[in-house]
């Protein structure tokens, strides 16, 4: 990109500057600058090879240099613009990354009369309390994001080459004016500064200081980390950007005197507010955070052949189960406590859209919350979309519950989610007078018009075996008038019912049809959440092809509308028992031993399919070390989960020489050996698992691609897969 980079001054940016471009390969030669005073630090600098060589002359740093950077502090950049104003070249590009820019600009008016064209004003946010060469890094840039702000002047030629640079160097990239720029730096980066340091300030003087600083635990030292900061450095950009940052001293002066009126009142309802208002804002800013880092960070496992299963374990709680807890308590009168709650980002997802909707929810701490419901009539309007991150079931089951709220909403999800099929549940809303816009595909985001008091009942024959239509609609009948009822064409997880009549709200099932009305309220109630069969699975399947395996699963849901899984490994000629049943708040729970057992090929009965509907990712995998033929049909519903289940799976088994061959409704699988090899789980939690469960059995290492996504359903697995015999390690990239 360039043949000789100078930089003037090797310090933590400067230094990371020329790692990361040399280790892109950006240039030929890089040099560095500094004064006499910093030769010590440039030596360092050339022994570290962080830079090929360096000068105490700028001219001679300068000569020949087609980029030069201008890594000082902002105070010193006038001084070394006018160091540079006899050497000014036309040929090359300057930048600087000052992390205030009106200064910076003003300096070159100073010194040059106007901004010169090929100076392109340049802020990367990114750095760390340390300074000085020793500190830079080769990725202190990665996926932060880097701010150019051009002038009218400012030649656009040189202002791409300076953004493809710092693409290269892997930052991303905005454009935006030089006062804007200060403004949102004020904000989010100068205050804070100020704060922290002001906060260490005033308690360091404090006669008890040693005593406070004893006793200070993590929030003081994640809140103080930036005290740590150079304060030359800090003190130049307050002062180069003291316009911007003074009026918002004022008003976060306005901010503390309303807490402190709130305090002395104790109105801590308001407080409340104002706290969840907060904790709030900054989960989208997290959300968004991670958005951006997620657009390249991905996470990688990588299985050894070989292993067996043993010991005991208890899965994490039921993600179904977890979803309802948290909109059942919500709707309660009184305060409901929750235990064994699944702490993964789907179920989150649903506690987040509760919270956004003013309901006060404390927790989790270890799987335990306290919802202080806030009755059928309680919930407010949120401020902003409701982000619903990966979780289908988050997105059916809120249509319903919210088109006949009194107030609008708008759903919206991750990229897999905003591809899944919605029709399935705005078509019978819009039949009981729901308003509610999908995209032209009859994808996500939904634009609810909330619908209070003028829904009504309907009698829905679902086309589907779905339980998320089914409880959708039921979650809507509590709002209409008149009768909603549902029938399944095959019986479907059943934990909507079970949980609304925990909650003493009255529900009929007669046969296959389900049955409810807006009579009624929710008592709040506890919840004891089992563990998730569908995460047990993958170790169910684990220990029944990996011989010598012995594991116990305990405290695992067994719900009859969820053992399909069981039922299919037994028909396989798996060896699990059901030990110890009992009924936990209405849920039937067990424990599950399971030992190793040869397999063989069946065709899986469909009337299966619904009660094991998660499970076939895994199951495929048993099919593939089973003997003989396996087949499954009447599974579609299959190729519309968080990724086409049905082609993925049948996809990767191939690269791991399986003879998988997909159909429209389902595989055809000959049991064998499994290969190794590299395979996508195309950001599906449960693909992800289930090729590293096939690690067992396979004669090769596997490595399974973009695995981020088991955070979703099951955090824990690759630390429990370790732990019961599973050669996994994590990479992240
Ligand atoms: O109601 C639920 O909690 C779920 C129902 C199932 O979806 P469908 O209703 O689309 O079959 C299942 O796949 C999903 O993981 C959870
Ligand atoms: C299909 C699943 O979940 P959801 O539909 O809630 O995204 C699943 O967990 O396998």
């Amino acid at each position: 990109m360039f043949n000789r980079i100078c930089i003037i001054g090797v310090g933590l940016i400067g230094g990371s500057i020329a790692r990361a471009a040399r280790q892109q390969g950006l240039s030929n030669t890089i040099v560095g600058y500094g004064r006499q005073q910093d030769e010590q630090n440039l030596q360092t600098a050339k022994q570290l090879g962080v830079i090929d060589d360096y000068m105490l002359d700028l001219a001679e740093a300068v000569q020949g240099a087609d980029c030069v950077v201008i890594a000082t502090p902002v105070a010193s950049i006038e001084s070394i613009f006018v160091l540079l104003k006899p050497l000014w070249s036309d040929s090359a590009i300057y930048t600087d990354v000052g992390s205030t820019k009106g200064s910076v600009i003003a300096a070159a008016e100073r010194v040059f009369g106007v901004v010169p064209d090929n100076l392109v004003p340049a802020h990367p946010i990114a750095g760390a309390e340390q300074s000085g060469v020793t500190a830079s890094v080769n990725d202190l840039f990665l996926n932060k994001r880097l701010i150019i702000t051009p002038v009218g002047n400012t030649k656009p030629e040189a202002v791409q080459k300076i953004q493809g640079f710092w693409e290269r160097l892997g930052s991303l990239v905005s454009v935006m004016d030089v006062q804007h720029h200060d403004g949102v730096l004020a904000a989010t980066s100068h205050l804070p500064h100020i704060l922290a340091f002001a906060l260490v300030d005033m308690l360091g003087h404090k006669d008890e200081q040693s005593e406070i600083f004893q006793y200070a635990a993590g929030g003081f030292k994640d809140f103080t980390r930036i005290a740590s900061s150079d304060p030359t450095m800090w003190k130049d950009i307050c002062a180069a950007n003291k316009d911007e940052i003074i009026p918002l001293i004022e008003q976060l002066k306005g901010e503390l005197d309303k807490i402190q009126r709130l305090l002395e009142t104790n109105d801590t309802r308001q407080l409340f507010e104002t706290f969840t208002y907060a904790r709030n804002a900054r989960q989208r800013f997290l959300d968004q955070f991670d958005n951006n880092i997620n657009m390249s960070k991905s996470i990688t496992f990588q299985v050894q052949p070989g292993g067996k299963l043993q010991g005991e374990a208890r899965v994490p709680g039921d993600k179904s189960m977890s979803h309802r807890s948290i909109m059942l308590g919500s709707l309660a009168e009184g305060v409901t406590h929750v235990k064994g709650f699944l702490e993964a980002e789907d179920a989150l997802a649903t506690l987040q859209a509760f919270r956004d909707m003013g309901v006060e929810i404390e927790g989790p701490v270890n799987g335990e919350l306290t919802i202080h419901g806030v009755g059928k009539h309680g919930l407010k309007a949120p401020t902003n979309d409701l982000y619903l991150g990966n979780s289908g079931t988050s997105m059916r089951l809120l249509s319903g519950l919210l088109a006949g709220q009194a107030f609008n909403s708008v759903l919206t999800g991750d990229k897999s989610l905003s591809g899944r099929p919605m029709k399935r549940v705005t078509e019978p809303l819009a039949a009981m007078g729901a308003d509610i816009k999908t995209t032209e595909k009859g994808t996500a985001p939904l634009h609810i018009t909330g619908r209070a008091g003028q829904l009504t009942g309907i009698d829905y024959a679902m086309p589907i075996a779905s339980a998320q239509v089914k409880s959708c609609l039921l979650l809507a009948g509590m709002y209409a008038q008149g009768v909603t009822s549902v029938t399944e064409p095959a019986p479907t997880r059943d934990h909507t019912e079970r949980m609304l009549s925990g909650f003493n709200y009255p529900v009929k099932q007669e046969g296959n049809k389900v049955s409810i009305t807006a009579e009624g309220s929710l008592t709040a109630t506890d919840i004891d959440v089992p563990s998730d069969i569908s995460s047990a699975a993958f170790f169910l399947v684990g220990a029944s092809i990996a011989p010598g395996s012995d594991l116990l699963l305990k405290h695992v849901g067994v719900n009859p509308t969820r053992i399909g899984v069981i039922d299919i490994l037994r028909l396989m000629g798996a060896n699990i028992e059901v030990l110890n049943e009992r009924t936990v708040g209405g849920e039937p729970v067990a424990d599950l031993h399971v030992v190793y057992s040869a397999l063989k090929g069946i065709d899986i009965p469909e009337h299966l399919v619904p009660l094991a509907i998660d499970e076939f990712p895994v199951l495929f995998v048993a099919a593939a070390c089973a003997e003989g033929q396996t087949r499954l049909t009447g599974a579609e519903e299959l190729r519309v989960k968080e990724s086409d289940r049905i082609q993925v799976m049948a996809d990767g088994l191939q690269i791991l020489g399986v003879d998988a061959q997909s159909t429209e409704d389902g595989m055809i699988i000959q049991g064998g050996s499994i290969g190794g090899g590299e395979v996508i789980s195309h950001g599906d939690h449960r693909i992800a698992m289930s090729f590293s469960i096939a690690g067992l059995r396979a004669n090769a290492p596997i490595t399974i691609y973009d695995c981020e996504n088991v955070n979703t359903s099951f955090p824990e697995f690759r630390d429990l897969a370790k732990r019961l015999g599973l050669d996994l390690v994590c990479r992240e990239a």
